[in-house]
């Protein structure tokens, strides 16, 4: 038995050191350079992350961030043979959010490429740039604007749908919030109406369910050096369940594309309506792909790479923000009220009307709650980057080929720029008080060129459904805002969900 454990740890640290030996000369400049930074204790093979072994998913995500408060503003910690730089100060990230060089992504987006392959989230170098720019028109305002009356109508069904739940006490509402986020992404990016809030679509529900059980194992890889091991990884009972979400979501993104190309092809290529000011209206950005793949190579692959990717950055983060938004204004009916005064006013006309983007545009101080929502919980906590060139922050270098975790976490709740970080306080994004804060404060769509191309679009969504929602109900939430405990996977959430009560306004 010891000899057969033996042979089993001899195989294993063979194959974990082989990643270095493969790249003895790079590894040795790089691991020079980063050993001079703190950073937790080492162990061979292993390296120094074995403090996040086996904890519990509601444990993990907050051990990562306190790793700041013991070891500093900048650290390395050895992923097995992986090593990664931790930096969350303003004055430090800037180095890299404004660089041109150094844009591409970490070694651990590669566990989402089974999912998003090569799209706009995952993907780096000359591919990333050439979808960068055919994409990024179909965010344009006008396009924007278009959108506008696909989330009123939402925003009006989601009102609707939440009067199920008026006077029955607290009840659980992201499930909910989830699939009216899945229903406005498919209906405006992918141009294609599914109906799930209102059980209309098994197969979305079906499909949400596998994002978020995909999202769920590929977290615990980060965590867990073997798991990095792709041909260890599948053999596991999470790697197998990372398959079978894999094949859910194809089928489904299949099902989208095939649509809207059988479409395209009817009418001969896209015809892209305007309106009576020649302004570009209502167009999908899977239409705009397509059409761009009539005439230029683009592989199908690259199509559903960037179809996964739109779905994961449209639906899931909004369906974040929205229900925290619920969860902190349920915690504090006095900025509740002041939201709900501002909707008034500006619906005072017709107080159930159909929101509009310039209402949207009104909505300041309905701005600052989401805003200071977007900092306190801060749904992307962590993002990675891989240096193409040295940079140097704090008189330490960190070299080429190493890789930078940037924590938006740490950043948003660092008390020199936010005091009192786990306060819940809209007014911190007053006028004045930005203007007094360092410019790469506050990033929770991050920032230069890898920036999020989905902001105006979220900031219109979510403004749009908590208007349609909170000008008709008070809201409160049954957790303190305090004692909810999150997990990460990828995107942050409420490890129980949330629960809050509704009861409509008198
Ligand atoms: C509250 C909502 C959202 C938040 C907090 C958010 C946050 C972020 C962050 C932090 C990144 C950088 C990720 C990284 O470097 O690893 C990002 C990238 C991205 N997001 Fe969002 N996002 C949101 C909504 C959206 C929406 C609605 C869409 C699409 C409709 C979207 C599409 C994208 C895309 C395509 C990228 C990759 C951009 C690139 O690298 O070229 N996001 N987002």
């Amino acid at each position: 038995m010891d000899f057969v454990l033996a042979v089993v740890v001899c195989f294993l640290g063979l194959v974990l050191a082989l990643p270095v030996l493969k790249r003895r000369k790079t590894f040795r400049r790089i691991s020079y350079y980063i050993d001079q930074l703190p950073g937790d204790k080492w162990y061979p093979l292993v390296g120094s992350v074995v403090s996040l072994w086996g904890l519990k998913r509601e444990d993990l995500f907050q051990a990562m961030a306190n790793r700041h408060l013991r070891l500093g503003p900048i650290f390395r910690n050895w992923y097995g043979s992986l090593p990664v730089v931790h930096l969350y100060k303003p004055e430090h990230v800037q180095v890299v959010f404004k660089s041109n060089t150094n844009i591409n992504k970490g070694v651990f987006y590669k566990y989402l490429f089974p999912w998003l392959g090569q799209g706009l989230i995952s993907g780096s170098g000359p591919k990333w740039r050439v979808h960068r720019k055919i994409i990024t028109p179909s965010f344009h305002f006008n396009i924007l604007d278009s959108y506008g009356e696909i989330f009123a109508e939402k925003g009006a069904c989601l009102a609707k749908y939440l009067q199920r739940f008026e006077g029955k006490g607290f009840v659980e509402i992201t499930g909910d919030l989830t699939k009216i986020g899945l229903d406005i992404i498919t209906e405006t990016a992918m141009g294609i109406k599914l109906g799930i809030l209102e059980g209309n679509n098994t197969e979305g529900v079906e499909y949400a369910n596998a994002i978020m059980s995909f999202l769920q194992v590929t977290y615990r890889r980060v965590a867990n050096p073997l798991y990095n091991l792709d041909w260890l990884f599948k053999h596991t009972a999470v790697g197998r369940e990372s398959e079978r979400c894999c094949s859910v979501i194809h089928s489904f993104n299949q099902h989208i594309i095939q649509t809207r190309k059988r479409l395209l092809e009817a009418q001969g290529g896209l015809a892209v309506e305007e309106d009576e000011l020649g302004r570009k209206k209502k167009v999908s950005f899977l239409d705009l792909l397509l059409n761009y793949q009539r005439s230029n190579p683009f592989a199908d692959e690259e199509v559903e790479d960037e179809v996964s990717t739109f779905m994961f950055g449209g639906f899931d983060t909004t369906t974040a923000t929205l229900t925290c938004a619920f969860a902190a204004l349920g915690n504090h009916p006095e900025y509740l009220a002041r939201v709900q005064e501002e909707l008034d006013e500006i619906f005072s006309d017709e107080p159930t009307r159909k929101v509009t983007p310039q209402d949207v545009a009104r909505m300041e101080y309905l701005d600052r709650v989401v805003r200071e929502v977007l900092r306190c919980f801060c749904f992307v906590p962590f993002i990675y980057r891989n240096l193409d060139e040295d940079i140097a922050i704090d008189g330490y270098t960190i070299p080429r080929g190493a890789n930078l975790s940037i924590s938006l976490y740490n950043l948003h709740h660092d008390p020199d720029h936010y005091p009192e970080p786990f306060k819940f306080d809209p007014d911190r994004f007053l006028p004045e008080n930005c203007a007094k804060r360092h410019p790469y404060a506050f990033v929770p769509f991050s920032a230069g060129p890898r920036n999020c191309l989905g902001q105006k679009f979220a900031m219109r969504n979510v403004k749009a459904l908590l208007a349609c929602v909170l000008r008709e109900y008070n809201v409160k939430c049954q957790q303190r805002l305090e004692d909810i405990k999150y997990t990460i996977e990828i995107v942050l959430r409420p490890v129980n969900g949330l629960h809050v009560a509704l009861e409509r306004r008198k």
